[in-house]
């Protein structure tokens, strides 16, 4: 087994949406309740061995499906990874597909995203200290390169790159806004990527989304529109399809990250060392003891 890690702590974690709250064949399993200065997760993290490999498995919506998209603590969920020792974050999704060419079943792996989430807190850095990372590229390629073998190995249809548009919902979209979305050119539509792709970044953790399409939401002419019976539906059809992919994709992604990711906050973090409040410091140690350090003094 890879990845010398303590028992509760995994370099990888997984992020499964609806439909996935658990992973079969997860072995030697520890259930950690993570407490953070940002409240709860949405559930207790299910550190095991997943094809040799320590992974960090958590369900966005709590087993069970408790949580809606809006209610759910993304703060909490990616500080509580980023705890265990998480560098790496697969995160699962179902979504709507946008585009007749996306058939429902299919996998998208996003490389963009567009926000419209109106009620949601996106950033760590919001009290005492500010930062401003990039985001001119949310998905880490390293990531995606893996999955996309992955998807491919285990023979799942698949579309490399694509924009994911997040709506705050619980409501699905009005026609209107979904032919709307189309024009802008959006690929596939959810309702959770955003803020967790952000918050992921500011952790300094790579991100990258396998997407599963369930519906043509509701701008088909000859489709049925979205319902949550129907994407359940084919959720349930596809659900072992990406946990395979999951199985084939951990054991290849590289221990020694060289993407940018793991340095999202060298240049972003804009308040003065001997200004940022002990507040702050406490509460973002985790995610910014080592870029604090190195600044010391140069201000
Ligand atoms: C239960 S259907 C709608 C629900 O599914 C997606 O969630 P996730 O990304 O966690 O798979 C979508 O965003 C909605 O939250
Ligand atoms: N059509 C859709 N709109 C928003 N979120 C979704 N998740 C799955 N299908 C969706």
């Amino acid at each position: 087994m890879t990845g010398s890690k303590k028992a509760g702590q995994a370099a990888i974690g997984i992020i499964g949406g609806s439909g996935l709250y658990d992973i079969e064949g997860l072995e030697r399993v520890r259930e950690v309740r993570v407490r953070t200065p940002f409240g709860a997760p949405s559930d207790a993290i299910r550190v095991g061995v997943l094809g040799g490999i320590r992974v960090a498995f958590l369900s966005r919506h709590g087993r069970g499906h408790r949580l809606s998209p809006s209610s759910i603590n993304y703060r909490a969920n990616i500080y509580a990874l980023k705890s265990l020792g998480v560098t790496q974050v697969i995160s699962v999704s179902a979504v709507g597909s946008m585009k007749e060419s996306i058939r429902p079943g299919d996998v998208v792996l996003p490389d963009q995203f567009i926000d419209l989430t109106k009620r949601r807190v996106s950033t760590f850095f919001d009290e005492g200290i500010v930062a401003h990372v990039g985001f001119g590229e949310p998905v880490c390629s390293s990531v995606a390169d893996v999955l996309e073998q992955a998807g491919r190995s285990v023979g799942a249809r698949l579309q490399r790159g694509g924009t994911y548009v997040c709506m705050e919902g619980p409501q699905f979209s009005t026609k209107a806004e979904s032919r709307l979305y189309r024009q802008w050119g959006v690929d596939v539509i959810g309702m959770t990527n955003m803020p967790e792709a952000k918050l992921a970044r500011e952790a300094e953790l790579c991100y990258a989304t396998v997407a599963l399409a369930t519906d043509y939401d509701c701008w088909h002419d000859t489709e049925e529109a979205v319902t949550v019976e129907a994407i359940l539906a084919t959720l349930h059809k596809n659900v072992a399809l990406a946990k395979q992919l999951l199985k084939a994709a951990v054991p290849k992604l590289a221990p020694d990250r060289t993407c940018v990711c793991h340095e999202a906050l060298r240049t972003a973090i804009v308040t003065a060392p001997d200004c940022i409040s002990a507040t702050a410091k406490r509460r973002l140690n985790v995610l910014i003891a080592p870029s604090v350090r190195t600044r010391k003094g140069k201000r």
